[in-house]
């Protein structure tokens, strides 16, 4: 897939997103990134990209002139329709079911807002949606695109080993992760639980539901809300929580 990013500090996120599994998404050409700045778009000597917001107020506004040559400029550069995603606070909540509808897109332009924000004409004209990554205010939208980058990246077929597909699964059925041990078997901060140990593959499959099951239901039980556990499952989650209170 191709994601085309436009903000005015490029190399944010091609830095971000040259690490680790996204590095080598694009390494294998899984996937592609291209970095538009809006100042490259915007005229006079000082290339004014931003100003002050009418009605008064603190904090200025990305002018909506740059931002449209910038886009017409990010979408001649490929005949692949672009649907353009704007980063923000005021955005729909981001989640898992999002970042694979988004990873099955041909092509993503991520918009970054500096400032008070976007001239909303712009938002009105050229975005396809809105997305928040949480509630809470950034000095930019870019790290919030770094991370749909690195969430639809590595989403993308041969992005992940087997292990690390397997730990994302966790995860895309709607839960939390169980933990996870390594060597050495014993240590001060505790013993690796026997079972991880057994070879007994079956009952370490139902320890690890039963672990993901206990553990949403303990941090996230707003996860499980409104969702039919099978009976295996809320047997599981029920002996999870007897052997939790003894
Ligand atoms: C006042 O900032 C803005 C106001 C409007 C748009 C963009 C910005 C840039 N900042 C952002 C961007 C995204 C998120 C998020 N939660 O996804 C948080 N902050």
């Amino acid at each position: 897939m191709r994601i085309d990013v436009v903000s005015l500090f490029p190399d944010f996120i091609e830095r971000c997103a040259g690490f680790g599994v996204t590095g080598r998404a694009r390494e294998r050409g899984l996937v592609s990134l291209h970095a538009w700045n809006p100042r490259d778009y915007a005229e006079g000597n000082y290339r004014k990209v931003d100003d002050r917001t009418f009605g008064g107020g603190p904090g200025m506004v990305m002018l909506v002139e740059p931002l449209r040559r910038c886009l017409a400029a990010m979408r001649r550069a490929d005949p692949q329709p672009a649907h353009v995603v704007h980063l923000s606070p005021q955005g729909r909540r981001l989640d898992q079911r999002k970042v694979r509808e988004l990873a099955a897109r041909p092509r993503l332009a991520l918009l970054c807002g500096r400032y008070e924000g976007v001239d909303e004409r712009l938002v009105q004209a050229e975005v396809d949606e809105e997305l928040s990554i949480g509630d809470y205010v950034l000095s930019g939208g870019e790290l919030a695109a770094a991370v749909v980058v690195d969430a639809v990246a590595r989403l993308q077929d041969g992005a992940l080993n087997d292990a690390a597909s397997a730990a994302q699964d966790s995860f895309e059925d709607g839960l939390l992760d169980c933990p996870h041990y390594s060597h050495p078997v014993e240590h001060p901060y505790g013993t690796v639980p026997e079972v991880l140990r057994s070879g007994n593959h079956a009952a370490i499959a139902r320890w690890r539901r039963q672990q993901a099951l206990g553990r949403t239901w303990e941090r996230r039980p707003d996860l499980l809300a409104g969702r039919d556990l099978s009976r295996q499952d809320a047997a599981l989650l029920e002996a999870y929580l007897r052997g939790r209170d003894g």
